[in-house]
């Protein structure tokens, strides 16, 4: 059996639509490390997200599977517990709430109430939403209900977190907020994340490894990139650090250089201005 926590291994998949199949993932395989931070980065459709709703069990893999901790995963289980970009609290429970449904359920048999209640306040305290227990989600930010959902996700105490763009609908200051708390929350807890990004610095920042993947159809891992920089990380440190430097180069080399994206053909006259046209584009 492998030594590796989370093995993806030789995975395809092919969608089936009307119109006929696709392939869009092509021999993906993976070893992770338990408590590592993993990005997965590449050109929008390239895959992502049905990469992490393959190890998540949301859907299957055509061929090859995925192994967590010795036992192949069939389904969607709470020891991996997902994350997405747009919240999906219930809108009509409180903060407190929401963390407690997760809660009851994954520790209904093995915690008391009285713990239950001291570890849904524990998960939220985590993520600094403490003041705003029984706030619904519509009176609290976008950054808040991000909070809220990292919070109800590691109060499952997954194997293993993803994260689907977590960030991605945030503004820039409160992204960095929060990537920052998501930092300090890991290196306490050491969990084992696979973190979909489309943000280059993001991905230098958080992971220990980035996973590149190539243009789709038929994607696969291009390239993976080891972030050999000491923890705990300080983006304002880092900004002048070289080596922090060339891996954000490497990373957008291979997005821009290796795998640039080409727009689709569009036929010519409608689709381009006059200016660009004129300038010979
Ligand atoms: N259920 C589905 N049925 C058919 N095709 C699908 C289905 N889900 C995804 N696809 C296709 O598979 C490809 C990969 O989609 P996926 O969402 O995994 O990419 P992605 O890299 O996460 O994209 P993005 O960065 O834009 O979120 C796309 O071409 C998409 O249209």
């Amino acid at each position: 059996m492998s030594h590796h926590y989370l093995t993806i291994e030789n995975v395809d998949k092919l969608y089936h639509t009307a119109g006929g199949s696709t392939q869009v993932l092509k021999n993906v395989n993976l070893k992770v490390n338990k408590g590592e931070y993993i990005s997965i980065i590449g050109h929008s459709g390239c895959g992502k997200s049905t990469v992490l709703n393959i190890v998540a069990g949301l859907t299957g893999a055509s061929s090859g599977g995925v192994i967590l901790d010795g036992a192949e995963v069939t389904a969607p289980g709470p020891e991996r517990a997902l994350v997405f970009q747009n919240h999906s609290l219930l809108p009509w429970l409180t903060v407190y709430e929401n963390v407690a449904l997760a809660v009851d359920k994954t520790f209904r048999h093995s915690k008391t109430r009285a713990e239950r209640q001291d570890w849904i306040l524990h998960n939220l305290a985590l993520v600094n939403m403490s003041h705003a227990l029984h706030k619904r989600p519509d009176e609290i930010s976008g950054g808040m209900k991000q909070r809220v959902g990292i919070a109800r996700a590691l109060a499952m105490e997954p194997k293993v977190l993803l994260l689907d763009e977590p960030f991605g609908a945030l503004d820039a200051l409160t992204r960095a907020h929060l990537q920052d708390e998501v930092m300090r929350i890991q290196n306490e807890l050491h969990n084992t994340v696979l973190m979909i990004t489309h943000d280059v610095d993001e991905a230098v920042l958080l992971s220990d490894r980035i996973v590149m993947m190539t243009n789709g159809p038929a994607a696969t891992i291009g390239e993976v990139l080891t972030i050999d920089l000491p923890r705990p990380r300080d983006r304002i440190a880092l900004a002048d650090n070289p080596r922090y430097n060339h891996y954000r180069h490497e990373v957008l080399r291979f997005l821009y250089e290796k795998q640039r994206k080409l727009e689709p053909l569009r036929p010519r006259r409608e689709a381009q201005a006059p200016a660009a046209e004129a300038a010979g584009a």
